[in-house]
């Protein structure tokens, strides 16, 4: 038997999804240009495509708009749930927790009804930015708001934040963020969805196991870390050295370098556009000219192993710009990933079979039992 850490270069499934090229860094859903869809497309007309595998027709895409907004709302039972979570808790455990509890309002046992499978998703894209918004407003003592009915997705996500009503240019530059972050394939999370999918359990817990294995900084907990490196970094000049210690101490840069990509991400391009559009707007950050100063440097370090630039490098600079505080950054990537994952729970289901890989074992063989009162304490 060969080991392959980390499953590397192991296919362990068939996906018509989303397509990478990592030496070219082209990224397509379900056929579709990821750039293509970011400047043309909206983020649930996105989703539909990913989940239902082409894109809607005007009434599809309407009837899909309205029951995504008639399902945003919260039953009081997960609000009050929610209100007595710790309010130092990281809003990712307050999600997987918030995600994981609505099984126990819809039954498991239905999954090879359409119409489950289609309520299903319509709940969990729905409700998924509620709960997002809900737990920062409950955080600061305040009671969520309900959804506002006559605001699309993305500025709807917003005005339940802020409780502002957002500047066009920010809702569409978030839902553009959204298509960008919603589907790459059999990255963590993603496989963890399909390994609990697999089991036949309910979508619920294969979300909340997805938003788990996401939250972590290997995975994207990053773009978190990315701004607290930027933070620590502070000036432009101050980038060579940090990152000659980091390399020094075989520290990982923090947006950078992926098991696909051997260029840089071609999301990273696109959110840095996006940056700089608010910038022009909005006014500049001073991080921005901390990263661009880190991408140079890293780039002359690392570039010559492949390592560039993730989606998870510049995603923080354009939240930050919109007002987000840096721990939602990883629950706004959840919001849009679970339209990914959603469509590799039906993938699975379409042709299951129960993930159980196999390991090499490397414990003791056949050990003898020791009485407790025989064994010394040292
Ligand atoms: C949404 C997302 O999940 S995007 C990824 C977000 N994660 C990050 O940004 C965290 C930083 N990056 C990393 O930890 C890695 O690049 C990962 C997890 C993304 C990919 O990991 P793997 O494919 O397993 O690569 P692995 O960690 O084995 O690295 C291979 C080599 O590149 C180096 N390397 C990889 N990423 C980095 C980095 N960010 N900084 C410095 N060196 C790096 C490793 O030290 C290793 O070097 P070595 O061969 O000399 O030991
Ligand atoms: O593909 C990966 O391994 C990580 C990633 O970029 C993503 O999930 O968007």
């Amino acid at each position: 038997m060969v080991l392959r850490p980390g499953l590397e270069g192991v296919p362990v499934t068939q996906s018509s999804i989303c397509q990478i090229n990592g030496n070219e860094g082209h990224l397509r859903y379900r056929g579709y240009a990821i750039d293509e869809l970011a400047a043309r497309s909206s983020f649930l007309e996105t989703t539909y495509l990913l989940i239902w595998g082409n894109l809607p027709n005007p009434d599809e895409l309407r009837n899909f708009e309205k029951e995504v907004q008639m399902h945003r709302r919260l039953s009081f039972r997960v609000r009050d749930m929610m209100k007595c979570f710790p309010e130092s808790g990281h809003p990712m455990d307050a999600l997987q927790s918030s995600a994981a509890s609505l099984g126990l309002f819809y039954s498991r046992r239905a999954i090879d009804d359409p119409q489950y499978v289609y309520d299903a998703v319509v709940r969990l894209i729905a409700k998924i930015p509620t709960m997002v918004a809900a737990f920062q407003l409950i955080r600061k003592g305040q009671d969520p708001i309900q959804p506002r009915d006559n605001l699309p997705y993305s500025s709807n996500f917003l005005y339940m934040l802020t409780e502002q009503e957002p500047d066009p240019l920010a809702a569409r530059v978030l839902d553009r963020c959204l298509i960008l972050h919603a589907e790459h394939s059999l990255n963590a999370s993603t496989f963890s969805a399909r390994v609990t999918a697999s089991t036949l359990t309910d979508p619920y817990a294969v979300i909340a196991s997805a938003v788990g294995t996401l939250a972590g900084p290997l995975h994207g907990g990053a773009n978190e870390d990315v701004i607290a490196m930027l933070e620590e970094i502070k000036t432009p000049d101050q980038a060579g050295p940090y990152l000659d210690n980091a390399i020094k101490n075989k520290s990982k840069i923090m947006g950078f370098g992926h098991r696909e990509y051997k260029v840089k991400d071609p999301r990273a391009t696109l959110l840095q556009e996006f940056a700089e559009e608010l910038f022009a707007r909005f006014g500049k950050d001073e991080m921005y000219d901390v990263a661009k100063a880190v991408e140079a440097e890293a780039t002359t370090r690392l570039g010559p192993k492949g390592i560039f630039p993730n989606v998870d490098f510049y995603s923080g600079l354009v939240y930050r710009k919109l007002g987000i505080p840096k721990d939602l950054f990883t629950p706004i990537f959840a919001i849009s990933r679970v339209a990914g994952w959603l469509a590799h729970w039906r993938e699975q289901l379409s042709a299951n079979r129960i993930f159980r890989p196999t390991q090499i074992y490397t414990g003791e063989e056949k050990r003898t039992w020791i009485p407790l009162d025989e064994r010394s304490n040292n």
